[in-house]
């Protein structure tokens, strides 16, 4: 957990070995604590580095431990004992310096970096603070302005960053053990009071309370709800205004009425559920670390609407070259422009040049008869669809790889009419997609698990979270989506206006309410889907009674606002107004009130008041149980598969982890009671009846979210 080295004679060289990232766990903070003994006890040792195994120097505490009780020697004093020691102890950086990892490096009297390493504190991001003295000794170091930026939003510096806020000694491209070594020797003899961050005065900020004021807006109008940022701001506060043995009581304070939070619990979950997603299974005994990608070099995308132009920047700025290919020439220069331009915004913001040479347009599809992979990106619509992919079997090599983008059609229906079925496989991007980081891969009965695999780690390539899930309408998340919005539109019929609705969830902690971000989708998409599902248009029996379709509650009010050509911010008009079209400013919309009215007299509903917490209940509750029957169904594998799809997809409140999580959370038993509760009053709507598995679940006495896989026996799984 740490080994102890005598180097140059006189330097003891600590290193931390507890791969993967050499997190502090009781054994490591143990192993620590004798060496440091050792080290300041041997009259042959002068001066001591210490460093991390596999160019790792340390990923801060081990989060795993923060689920259990406590373990082992607490690393405050062993890091206090650290700073006070009489001989100059260097830390080698290399790699990463994260959270405790940094609060390591804040305690040794000097600071030498790899060039490549990264620095931080991201507490705050696990609904934490750094309570190892981070946010005491930091601002010492490096000023509160500084110190509150990087300590509440949990961003990782570069080592050169960190060299010019004076956090850093100096930056290496040598060996960083070597130079620190030969560091430490000429550090020998040299007084160490000066080194002691946690006796430096805080440079005084002028106008503190204005800055700590204008932090805390930021942060409650970016996390709206979130505990932690706002604790780290107290945190900083103590150390601008209090001596540091008071400061470092007021962190630990804090951090203990974070750390059994909710909030603290959730993020944590959604760290390891997201590094639980890459690792995909499939029934027969294929998985992450058996099956291998292909290497892919070159691909095409079919189609430059929104989509595909995200797709393609996607590709090139990871240097993939793309063949983008479009049906017109109008389309296709409009399109190649505006991939252009997104390009090079994008190498500007990064700072580097443009890809642009990776690129090539054409109206040709014989042009991709050497690609290595296709994306098709064209309007979601199947028999087009088929059309593009019977034509790409007859075009690309046998070996090349077909995916779609659809967002919600059978990608085995598309798979049947290639000559290769088992090099199909959906990559379902989310709008817009050089900006959105979830991809959902779709796993169809016959893709095979080299597709599987090429297709995730293309994606994990391209910076996106990627989840593999079955094929079935919808996927997982557009397929989760409907209960919820149906709920939201009840709702509405019931008595709740778009605001209403959109605040309770917003207040939850959603970036946008449901209403807002249908606006900002287009409500057209859903109309034409429901259109073609019989659901509404000419078709429709007109016999059939408006709100009820194939035998369930349906509302209509959506097809209404369509009807008016009301169509989100795009029309300047949807649940409601805007300035202009394309405007972003929404506004209630006195019209939509009529409307609703208007509605309700008319079906003869009594509008009631509904509180936020059957908004909250309904829609969430909803979308939970779908989850379920998702799960049941062996279309998601893991219940933290579902939740990252919701997190990174659909904008769900990461403190509050994913809907599975918030269920567990609330209660299975009270989710189940609060459902059977609303499935009485709404028996004609079936997304409210609670699914088999989360009966099975609570009548096993609710297991912890992590355990559910175990109850999960699915005979015909997906995935
Ligand atoms: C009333 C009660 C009062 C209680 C008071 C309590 C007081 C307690 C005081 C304690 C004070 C401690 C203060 C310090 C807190 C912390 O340090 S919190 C941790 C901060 N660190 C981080 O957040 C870093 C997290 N890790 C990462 O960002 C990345 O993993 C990485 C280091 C940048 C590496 O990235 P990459 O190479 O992409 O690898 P990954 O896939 O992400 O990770 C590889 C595996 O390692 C696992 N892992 C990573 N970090 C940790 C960690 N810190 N602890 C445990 N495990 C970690 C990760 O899960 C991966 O695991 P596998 O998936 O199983 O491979």
């Amino acid at each position: 957990m740490a080994r102890y080295e005598l180097v140059k004679r006189s330097v003891a060289l600590i290193t931390l070995t507890n791969p993967p990232v050499n997190a502090l766990s009781s054994a490591v903070r143990h192993a620590m604590a004798k060496s440091m003994e050792r080290a300041l006890n041997d009259p042959k040792v002068t001066a001591v580095v210490i460093c991390g195994e596999n160019g790792r120097f340390c990923g801060g505490a081990d989060i795993r431990e923060f689920a259990g009780p406590l373990r082992g020697p607490p690393l405050v004093p062993l890091l206090d004992a650290i700073e006070a020691g009489q001989k100059p102890v260097v830390a080698a950086i290399e790699g990463v310096a994260l959270g405790g990892g940094f609060e390591l490096a804040l305690v040794c009297h000097y600071r030498i970096a790899h060039f490549k390493a990264r620095l931080g504190l991201p507490e705050v991001t696990l609904g934490l603070l750094p309570a190892a003295g981070g946010t005491q000794r930091l601002p010492r170091l490096i000023g509160i302005p500084a110190a509150l930026e990087m300590i509440t939003t949990g961003r990782h510096l570069s080592a050169q960053e960190a060299l010019k806020l004076g956090i850093l000694d100096q930056v290496t491209e040598q060996n960083t053990c070597e130079v620190a070594v030969e560091f430490a020797l000429r550090a020998v003899g040299k007084p160490l009071s000066s080194r002691r961050v946690s006796m430096l005065t805080t440079p005084c900020t002028p106008d503190l309370d204005a800055l700590l004021e204008a932090v805390t807006m930021q942060v409650k109008k970016k996390a709206r709800g979130v505990m932690a940022p706002l604790a780290c701001i107290q945190a900083v506060r103590a150390a601008a205004t209090m001596p540091y043995s008071k400061g470092i009581k007021r962190e630990s304070e804090l951090m203990a009425t974070l750390f059994n939070s909710g909030q603290a619990q959730a993020l944590q979950y959604c760290f390891f559920a997201q590094r639980t997603a890459g690792k995909w299974t499939l029934p027969n005994g294929a998985q992450w670390n058996n099956s291998k990608p292909r290497e892919i070099r070159s691909a095409a995308i079919i189609g430059l609407g929104t989509m595909g132009r995200g797709i393609v920047v996607s590709l090139a700025r990871v240097g993939i070259s793309v063949i983008a290919v479009e049906s017109e020439k109008k389309l296709l220069e409009t399109g190649k422009q505006m991939v252009i331009g997104m390009l090079e915004r994008d190498a500007k913001r990064r700072g580097v040049s443009a890809s642009l040479n990776l690129l090539k347009f054409t109206l040709s599809l014989q042009d991709l008869k050497d690609v290595d992979l296709v994306i098709e990106a064209v309007f979601e619509d199947m028999a087009l669809k088929k059309r593009v992919f019977q034509e790409l079997s007859k075009v690309c090599r046998p070996a090349t790889v077909l995916c779609t983008n659809t967002s919600g059609l059978d990608v085995d229906a598309l798979a049947g009419v290639t000559d290769r079925p088992h090099l199909v496989v959906g990559m379902h991007f989310f709008s817009p997609a050089h900006v959105m980081k979830l991809l959902e891969v779709v796993c169809g009965p016959r893709s095979s698990s080299e597709t599987i695999a090429t297709a995730m780690s293309l994606g994990k390539r391209m910076g996106k979270v990627s989840v593999a899930v079955g094929n079935c309408p919808g996927f997982v998340g557009n397929r989760m989506l409907k209960p919820y919005l149906d709920q939201a539109t009840f709702l509405l019929e019931e008595g709740a206006t778009p605001e209403q609705v959109d605040k309770a969830l917003e207040d939850f902690g959603f970036a946008m309410g449901v209403f807002r971000m249908s606006d900002l989708a287009g409500l057209d998409v859903g109309w034409r889907i429901r259109k073609e599902s019989g659901l509404t248009g000419p078709d429709v029996d007109p016999k059939n009674p408006p709100r009820r379709r194939q035998g369930r509650r349906y509302c209509p009010v959506p097809d209404m606002i369509c009807e008016q050509g009301r169509f989100g911010q795009k029309t300047g008009r949807g649940w409601y107004m805007y300035d202009k079209p394309g405007g972003t400013n929404a506004k209630p919309d006195p019209l939509i009130q009529n409307l609703l009215e208007m509605y309700r007299s008319r079906y003869g509903i009594q509008p009631r008041n509904i509180s936020d917490q059957e908004i909250i209940e309904r829609c969430l509750f909803a979308l939970a149980n779908e989850g379920f029957r998702i799960l049941e169904d062996g279309i998601a594998a893991r219940p933290e598969d579902i939740d990252v799809i919701y997190l990174f997809g659909y904008g769900f409140p990461r403190h509050r982890g994913g809907p599975m999580f918030y269920a567990s959370m609330v209660g299975l038993e009270r989710v189940l009671q609060r459902l059977e509760h609303y499935h009485q009053a709404n028996p004609d709507v079936p997304h409210l009846e609670p699914s088999p598995l989360f009966k099975k679940l609570v009548a096993c006495g609710s297991p912890p979210v992590q355990k559910w896989r175990e109850h999960i026996k699915t005979m015909h799984s997906h995935l």
